[in-house]
């Protein structure tokens, strides 16, 4: 199984002084899939994702992306790695005097050769790609809700047609109606477009409508990995709680509901 995987995390340490956040953390995040990153506040999902994406270095351990050392790049092939991949903010992370089209253009202007009117035509395709109105490409992200700038931060992080996109809690803030929504974006994107997503939430409906698989952060490592249905039969105590408790059994009940419309 870990033949596919196109990253794969050995003895993971990351600490801020004497704060150990991850310790000798190991996981493998297979090609093509959704895996969902759960565990409790401070466990370190976001510092997990901003490490794997290359927004923070490691105090220790091995990070290898699609075959290669990621930690002993050089500049150049770190860009290159970089254009690979997609982050998505909770916010979105926008440039408030940006359009949203001028947002998603951001990251292709570092690559060359590539036309204003191309890369125009580019971040619309993006915009419609993530489920935004047309007219949206115009607009500030002040002139948007909470849900449109997370899609205009989707379209941004799918701006260089990336082989895995990071969503760093994407229906955290979103109405029931709009979280859904977002759920069936990122599972269509991921079968459509055949992109890899690592996806830290909170959200059980989000495990339950997206995710193949299922990471656990607990005790500074990733404690469990597994589908849903393996999910429900480990008896950590955390684990057990989280998909045991009543919020999961109401996201168990909804997902079966979807399951027989379906
Ligand atoms: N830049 C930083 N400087 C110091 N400590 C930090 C920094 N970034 C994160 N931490 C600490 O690292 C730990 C993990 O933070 P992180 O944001 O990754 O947790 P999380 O699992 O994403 O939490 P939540 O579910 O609440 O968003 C926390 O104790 C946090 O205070």
């Amino acid at each position: 199984m870990s033949a596919d995987a196109v990253i794969r995390l050995r003895g993971l340490r990351n600490a801020f002084g004497p704060a150990v956040v991850h310790d000798d953390l190991d996981l493998d995040i297979l090609r093509g899939e959704v895996l969902g990153v759960v565990g409790g506040s401070g466990t370190g999902k976001s510092v997990l994702l901003r490490t794997i994406a290359g927004l923070r270095r490691p105090q220790g351990g091995s990070i290898e992306i699609f075959g290669q050392d990621a930690l002993a790049l050089n500049d150049d092939d770190r860009r290159t790695l970089d254009r690979r991949m997609g982050v998505m903010f909770q916010d979105g992370a926008l440039f408030s005097a940006l359009t949203v089209r001028e947002n998603v253009e951001v990251p292709m202007r570092g690559v060359p050769g590539l036309a204003r009117d191309v890369r125009r035509s580019l971040a619309d395709l993006k915009i419609a790609l993530s489920g935004l109105p047309w007219a949206a490409g115009d607009k500030y992200p002040s002139e948007l809700s909470g849900g449109m700038r997370k899609r205009a931060g989707l379209a941004r992080a799918l701006a260089l047609d990336p082989e895995v996109v990071f969503l760093d809690e994407p229906t955290a803030g979103l109405d029931p109606i709009g979280a859904t929504a977002f759920d069936e974006l990122i599972k269509g994107l991921s079968r459509t477009l055949g992109l890899t997503v690592f996806l830290v939430t909170h959200d059980l409906d989000t495990l339950h409508a997206t995710c193949d698989r299922i990471a656990v952060l607990a005790e500074k490592r990733v404690l469990v990995t597994g589908t849903m249905a393996e999910m429900l039969k480990v008896d950590h105590p955390w684990v057990h709680e989280y998909f045991h408790g009543p919020r999961a059994r109401a996201a168990q009940d909804t997902a079966g509901q979807t399951g027989e419309e379906g």
